[in-house]
Parts: structure tokens; C-alpha cells; sequence
């Protein structure tokens, strides 16, 4: 069985403390917005489509509990909570898309004069329940897609895979989207062999990648994201698959840290670069990846292992948590709806790409 880094039965929510992992399995309670908030920013839950539904499914737990009597009322409350869990983590765009779609259903159901106040939360939470659904549908559809491409454009038989970071399980409400194509090959039997890098420096890729791979049977080596030159040169690499927090509309897309070096030494090796991500990680309100905001992580996350502290004392520290890969070095843009190179964005992006499903 897959990992469930979610846990929620209508009113109840509970997420995988993913930084306890891979040494404890503990769940913590999420019992309102200022929770969600709180697991969201210390990275208890991570990864771009899992901070969205958390964050949302908050906020459900939390209107449940409430007796608002007022439309009104509650329709003020949703777009000021939904504001505040945005705020929580600024890279990845799903929760902001999301947000935004759910602040309009708010309105539209406040408008309705024949929606009642009970009928107005009922239709607001299903729709916040429903997310949990569509992600999981998504990412198979995204699998099945990348592993096409993958196949379609391999030499032999048989693929090797370099990913980075934690695009899994854990990342999403189930199957993944980078780690997603690469359960597809696996359940296609053509993978040989998956690397994983180790990402610092908060190592998504040793503590929650690895923890998957291992967890899943699935053939895997770990390494040091400075092996990565080495391993292209070596190893004969098939492709890259990475996950993505926000894509620009000319298909910039910000990841992980370390991302865009991967693709340089993929460019240079010939190897095929691909960005797995539902529609609901495309911003199309940004022309390239300049605009996009990168969060700073606090220094602790590269001096400290645990408690352990392993830089030497006195020194500063630059910690950025993602990168922008420039659109010239990805090969193509794995979605639910297809693989697309980059500039072919602007035509996919269809009035359908509902993040939230509707009501
Ligand atoms: C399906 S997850 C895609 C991305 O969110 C993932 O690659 C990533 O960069 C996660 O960063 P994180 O800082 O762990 O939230």
C-alpha cells in the first residue's frame, strides 16, 4: 500500500509529520486554519500540490466546526483564512490558484439568494473534499502520460531515471507526479534503475524520496547532489523527471533548489529533461520566471542535521529553497492533459483546469 502523507475523513485531518521521517511515523491533528498554517510553514507537510489540499482541507475542518449563520459572514471569513494559508509558503502557485478558485465559488454562492447558509457550507466543503480525488487522478494521468513520452523517445528497452527532491506520495494526496511517472515505468516493468539525489538541505530526496523508492520495491540508488555530472557521465541516463512548484507561462518553472543545475548537465549530456506538474502548478499570470517569488529558508535548515550542528559556527548562509529552470533547457511538460514542450502552454491551458473541482 502507498504511503498517506493525508489523512482526512469528513471533519477530521491529520498529515504525516514529514519531518520526522524516515525514522518516526507520526501524524499530527490539523484542527483549524491556524494549524494548517502552522504545518504548511514549518514543513510538516510539503511539496506543491499537498501544501494546497492541507491548506484547503483546513479550512474545511475549521467551517465545519463553526456555526455561522450569516452567508455573509462566512464568505468574509473563507477569502480572509484563505489569504492566510496563501501566505504561509510563497513559491508554490497551487495553493494561490486554488484560493482564488474557492474565494469565487464563495461569492457565486453567496449570490445565490436560493443557496441556504447550510447548503452554502455543504457545497464549499465538498468542493475542498473533492481535491483529494481529482490529485490522485491527475497524477495517474500524468504517469501514464510521462511514461509514454519517456518510453517513445528511449534507445533500449529499459530506462534509468534521475529525479530530484520529493514529488511522491508524501508530496501530493497519493501516486506523485514525477515519482508518479516513475511508479508508471516501474509498473510497466521497463525501469531498470531510479537515482535519487540526496537534496539539500533539507534532503527530500534521502529522507522522503529514498524512504518511498525503498517502500515500493522499486529499484533505486541514492546519491549526493553533487554526483549528479558523474552519474550522466557514467551511467547512461534515459531521463530527467522533476516535480514543479510554480511554471511560468513560457514554461520557466521554479523547483527545488539544485533543480537548474540538473538540467544543465542534462542539456549537456543529451539527456531529455522533463517537469512533471498538474495544469494547477501552471501560472499563466507570469510571462517568464523572473517574477516568481522565491522563498528563503532559515540558515538552521544547512548548519544543522537534527541537532546535530555540522557547519562551523560564526558562519553566514544563503538559503534559497527553490530555483527557476530557464524553458530552453526542458524538454517537455508532463500534465494530466498530455506532454507539452513549453511554448505549447499558452494553447493547453484550457477554461477546464479547474484546480478545485466544481461544486
Ligand atoms: C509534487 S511536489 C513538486 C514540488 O513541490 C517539489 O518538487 C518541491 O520542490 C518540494 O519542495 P518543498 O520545499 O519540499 O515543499
Amino acid at each position: 500500500m502507498s504511503l498517506e502523507s493525508i489523512k482526512y475523513k469528513r471533519g477530521k485531518l491529520e498529515v504525516l509529520d514529514q519531518l520526522l521521517l524516515p525514522l518516526q511515523t507520526k501524524y499530527v491533528k490539523v484542527e483549524g486554519v491556524e494549524d494548517g498554517w502552522k504545518v504548511i510553514n514549518k514543513m510538516q507537510v510539503r511539496g506543491a500540490p499537498a501544501i494546497a489540499i492541507v491548506g484547503c482541507l483546513s479550512l474545511a475542518v475549521e467551517l465545519l466546526k463553526d456555526d455561522i449563520e450569516d452567508k455573509k459572514i462566512m464568505r468574509q471569513e473563507i477569502e480572509g483564512k484563505l489569504n492566510y494559508l496563501v501566505s504561509a509558503r510563497p513559491t508554490a502557485v497551487n495553493i494561490k490558484l486554488a484560493a482564488d478558485e474557492l474565494i469565487n465559488l464563495a461569492n457565486t454562492l453567496n449570490a445565490d439568494e436560493n443557496v441556504t447558509p447550510n447548503e452554502f457550507k455543504e457545497r464549499f466543503v465538498i468542493s475542498i473534499e473533492n481535491m483529494l480525488i481529482k490529485d490522485i487522478e491527475d497524477n495517474k494521468a500524468i504517469g501514464k502520460f510521462g511514461c509514454e513520452a519517456i518510453l517513445n523517445n528511449a534507445n533500449d528497452g529499459s530506462v534509468r531515471i534521475l529525479t530530484h527532491c520529493n514529488t511522491g506520495s508524501l508530496a501530493t494526496a497519493g501516486y506523485g507526479t514525477a515519482l508518479g511517472v516513475i511508479r508508471s515505468l516501474n509498473e510497466s516493468k521497463k525501469l531498470e534503475h531510479v537515482y535519487c539525489t540526496e537534496t539539500r538541505p533539507y534532503n527530500q530526496g534521502a529522507r522522503l524520496t529514498a524512504y518511498e523508492l525503498v517502500h515500493e520495491k522499486i529499484p533505486a540508488t541514492l546519491i549526493v547532489d553533487s554526483m549528479v555530472s558523474a552519474l550522466m557521465y557514467t551511467r547512461n541516463i534515459t531521463a530527467v523527471v522533476v516535480g514543479a512548484d510554480r511554471v511560468a507561462a513560457n514554461g520557466d518553472t521554479a523547483n527545488k533548489i539544485g533543480t537548474y543545475q540538473i538540467a544543465i548537465v542534462a542539456k549537456h549530456h543529451g539527456v531529455p529533461f522533463y517537469v512533471a506538474a498538474p495544469l494547477s502548478s501552471i501560472d499563466m499570470s507570469l510571462t517568464s520566471g523572473d517574477r516568481i517569488k522565491i522563498e528563503e529558508r532559515p540558515d538552521r535548515e544547512m548548519t544543522h542535521i537534527g541537532e546535530h550542528r555540522i557547519a562551523a559556527p560564526g558562519i553566514s548562509c544563503w538559503n534559497p529553497s527553490f530555483d527557476v529552470t530557464p524553458t530552453n533547457l526542458i524538454t517537455g511538460i508532463i500534465t494530466e492533459k498530455g506532454v507539452f514542450t513549453p511554448n505549447q502552454l499558452k494553447d493547453v491551458i484550457p477554461k477546464d483546469s479547474a484546480v478545485v473541482p466544481k461544486s
